[in-house]
């Protein structure tokens, strides 16, 4: 790994190909996911999607499941009885709101995170998705990364190509990683710079009204502190509003130096899936929704997108609720 890992580091970038593994598909009958909803929450789950017709967005959710396309209509986060199976969902939601966006502005722009996100997302390099997911539309982002070289085990790039690049065909000039060569200041405004150029080309859209970079999805996890992003509790960073990208030198959970995404990009997008799992969770899942109490508002609850937010949360996660 760590030799096929240099090699594409190493390669220039239009020559790098993402290995391709297939592994067996789930059966079909697994697809329907298991999933109750708890009763005090008013969250909505239908996605934000641009149309042809209407260069605004429109709140409709398109799924070629009946389980999914009920519940796109509650206002209800997703809660399934596994991870497992919180996976198998996830992927369908991604690989619908993929193939919408691919019709209807020709790319689509995913934030990943680091974090249990990347391994709830294995799903999605399976069958069908694997085959059916025009994988070559597809611009990935990092919403946060640690100021760590690119082969280091703390990095969220490595951990996301493991488990999920190497394995889907997404062009490697469509991978828009961290620059790992600079300080934590300056990968920050290099990030932020090709952010803008991105929007420049029409790759990224931004919001009709705050002109802020606005991504298709963005795939969040959170840690047990309620923190999303490299946005921990208490921290100034949260009250960043100008700035679109930003650096930590001082992090709560280790490594201490990371760069991140700020809450007006965040709050941006047209999709947020806040995906949980575990029941160490539970306590800020509980806080942000339900009625679970914090001395300070927590990272998490300020997560308010301008599109539709989607919870996708594990039994465990959700047992407080
Ligand atoms: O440090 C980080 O932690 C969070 C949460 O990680 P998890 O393993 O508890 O899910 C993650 O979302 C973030 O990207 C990462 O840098």
């Amino acid at each position: 790994m760590a030799s096929s890992f240099q090699a594409l580091l190493h390669a220039p970038l239009r020559t790098r190909t993402p290995i391709r593994t297939h592994t067996p598909p789930f059966p079909a009958s697994s697809r329907s996911p298991s999933s109750w909803f708890p009763p005090n929450n008013h969250y909505s789950f239908r996605a934000n999607i641009p149309t042809a017709h209407d260069p605004k967005k429109v709140n409709i959710f398109k799924s070629k499941s009946s389980t999914s396309a009920n519940m796109a209509t509650e206002n209800r986060p997703r809660v399934f009885d596994s991870e497992e199976a919180l996976s198998i969902s996830l992927a369908e939601y991604t690989a619908d709101l993929s193939e919408i966006f691919v019709k209807q502005k020709g790319s689509f722009t995913v934030v990943v995170s680091g974090g249990s996100l990347i391994k709830s997302l294995r799903k999605l390099t399976e069958a069908p998705y694997i085959d059916s997911v025009n994988w070559s539309k597809w611009h990935m982002f990092w919403v946060d990364e640690r100021v760590v070289p690119k082969d280091h085990p703390d990095s969220n790039y490595l951990l996301a190509f493991d488990q999920f690049l190497s394995k889907v065909p997404i062009p490697s000039e469509n991978v828009h990683a961290i620059n790992d060569t600079l300080s934590a200041e300056a990968a920050a405004d290099d990030y932020e710079a090709r952010i803008v150029h991105l929007v420049d080309n029409g790759i990224i859209n931004t919001s009709e009204t705050t002109r802020i970079p606005k991504f298709d999805l963005m795939l969040l996890g959170m840690g047990p502190d309620g923190h999303v992003a490299s946005l921990f509790p208490g921290h100034p960073l949260l009250k960043e509003k100008t700035k679109w990208v930003t650096f930590i030198k001082e992090s709560p959970k280790p490594p201490p130096e990371r760069i991140t995404f700020t809450f007006p990009v965040i709050n941006s997008s047209a999709n947020i899936a806040l995906v949980v799992a575990g029941a160490g969770k539970a306590h800020p899942v509980h806080v942000a929704l339900g009625n679970g109490q914090e001395a300070e508002v927590l990272p998490v609850q300020m997560v308010a997108p301008e599109g539709q937010l989607a919870w996708f949360l594990d039994k465990d996660a959700a047992s407080k609720l």
